[in-house]
C-alpha cells in the first residue's frame, strides 16, 4: 500500500542514516543541528551562500535526496567548511569544525564502510 511504500528505507538511506547518526554523536554541542541563523550568527546569510545543518542532511535522506555517498559527504563537507569560512580560527566554532570534519572523513574510509556492511545488512 502507499503507507509501507513511504516508510521502506533504501540500503544507501540506512548507510547514510547510519553515519549521519554517528556524525551527530560527535556534536555534543549541537552546534551543527539546526541552520545557523543570523540572530545567533550576524552577517551568517550574506557570507554563507550554501548553508547546510545536520537537520537539513537528515530530511534529504528521509527525501532519498542523495544518489550516493559522495553527494552525502559533499554536504557534510559543505557544512564543515561553511563553519571554518564564517567563524575566526581562535573560535570553539571553527575548531570543532576542524574535528568535525576529520573524524566524519575517517567513517567513510572504504575498510571502515567494509565493516559496517556486516552491521548494516
Ligand atoms: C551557542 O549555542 C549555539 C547553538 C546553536 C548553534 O548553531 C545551530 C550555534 C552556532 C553554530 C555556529 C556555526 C556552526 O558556525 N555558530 C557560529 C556563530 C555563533 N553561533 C553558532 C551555537
Amino acid at each position: 500500500c502507499v503507507l509501507r511504500k513511504i516508510a521502506e528505507k533504501t540500503p544507501l538511506q540506512r548507510l547514510l542514516e547510519h553515519l549521519l547518526r554517528s556524525m551527530e554523536k560527535r556534536d555534543p554541542q549541537q552546534f551543527f543541528a539546526w541552520p545557523v541563523t543570523d540572530n545567533i550568527a550576524p552577517g551568517y546569510s550574506q557570507i554563507i551562500t550554501n548553508p547546510m545543518d545536520f537537520s537539513t542532511i537528515k530530511q534529504k535522506i528521509d527525501d532519498n535526496n542523495y544518489q550516493n555517498l559522495n553527494d552525502f559527504i559533499d554536504d557534510f563537507k559543505l557544512m564543515c567548511d561553511n563553519a571554518t569560512t564564517y567563524n575566526h580560527p581562535d573560535t570553539i566554532y571553527f575548531k570543532a569544525a576542524k574535528k568535525l570534519l576529520h573524524v566524519g572523513l575517517k567513517m567513510v574510509i572504504p575498510d571502515k564502510l567494509k565493516q559496517l556492511r556486516s552491521v548494516l545488512v
